[in-house]
């Protein structure tokens, strides 16, 4: 990839429970751009997210982020990092008992000793650049779930961060819903200069804004490129994904002993 690379994820493992989610995942998210990662369900995709936010440290590798090594940051290092950070669950959890404004203005307030009137100024900004300005007073019970969707947003973006990742976005939208919040994601990206992760399922909508696309299973890395290579792509793994096939190199069945077998011990317990 020529630009470059604000996020590196080198040679990572990481293991949960005594299973290995990750055998050495190497990536790169380049600055400014938008970038996909998609995979089958279960395959790691929120925990790398956790992993660039330094929630989770890898077994062994790096994680490096506008070029310090995550996992070797000191705790108020990292704290530091994470304000460049900000993490959109699919959830959007708005705080219920706030309206609108309060939502947004809330780590403003928490970060940042400033005067009501700029804080006041800083949240119209943000609401207005995701079209809810003339929703500020609504408490969350009131909006729509692509209206909340837009607030959290504005709130994620609050503190101005450079990098944002947004975890399963588009759950539960509609069509138009969905259309809007992906106009969203690649706007705010372009004009404040930010650097998008966006780890969804909907291949097709997040397709066509994304630069670039990662497929990650069986622990790795299995297919990158920008949307058109990896339509050409005829790898049998990123082709099973890319067109959602049930079955093939990944396949549709846990592992399990054989039907046989198993009938075979059911019996002999007889
Ligand atoms: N707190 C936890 N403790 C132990 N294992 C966990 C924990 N959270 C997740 N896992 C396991 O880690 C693996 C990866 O989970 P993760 O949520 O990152 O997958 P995902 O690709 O984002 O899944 P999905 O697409 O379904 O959201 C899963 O097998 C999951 O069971």
């Amino acid at each position: 990839m020529s630009s470059e690379a604000f996020i590196k994820i080198e040679n990572v493992t990481f293991s949960r429970s005594g299973r290995t989610i990750y055998e050495n995942l190497s990536l790169d998210i380049p600055k400014g751009k938008v970038v996909a990662i998609m995979g089958p369900s279960g395959i790691g995709k929120t925990t790398l997210l956790r992993l660039i936010a330094g929630q989770l440290m890898p077994d062994a590798g790096d994680v490096v982020f506008n070029g310090l090594s995550i996992p070797k940051l000191k705790r108020s290092q990292l704290y530091e990092a994470r304000k460049k950070m900000s993490m959109l669950f699919q959830s959007g959890a708005l705080f219920t008992e706030m309206s609108v404004f309060d939502n947004v203005a809330f780590p403003i307030r928490e970060h940042c000793k400033l005067p009501d009137d700029i804080i006041e100024s800083m949240v119209l900004m943000k609401l207005n650049s995701v079209g809810l300005r003339g929703a500020a007073h609504l408490m969350p019970s009131e909006l729509s779930g692509g209206m909340a969707r837009r607030a959290a947003l504005a709130r994620s973006i609050a503190l101005d961060p450079e990098l944002i990742m947004y975890d399963e976005p588009f759950v539960g939208q509609d069509p138009i819903s969905m259309g809007v919040l992906l106009r969203l994601i690649r706007n705010l990206n372009d004009a404040l200069g930010l650097t998008s992760v966006i780890v969804s399922h909907d291949l097709a909508e997040v397709m066509s804004i994304a630069d670039y696309a990662y497929i990650i299973a069986n622990k790795t890395v299995i297919g990158a490129g920008t949307p058109a290579q990896l339509a050409k792509d005829d790898s049998p793994l990123v082709h099973q994904f890319m067109s959602g096939e049930a079955d093939g190199p990944v396949p549709f069945h846990f592992p399990a002993e054989t039907i046989s077998d198993c009938m075979t011990k059911v019996f002999k317990s007889c």
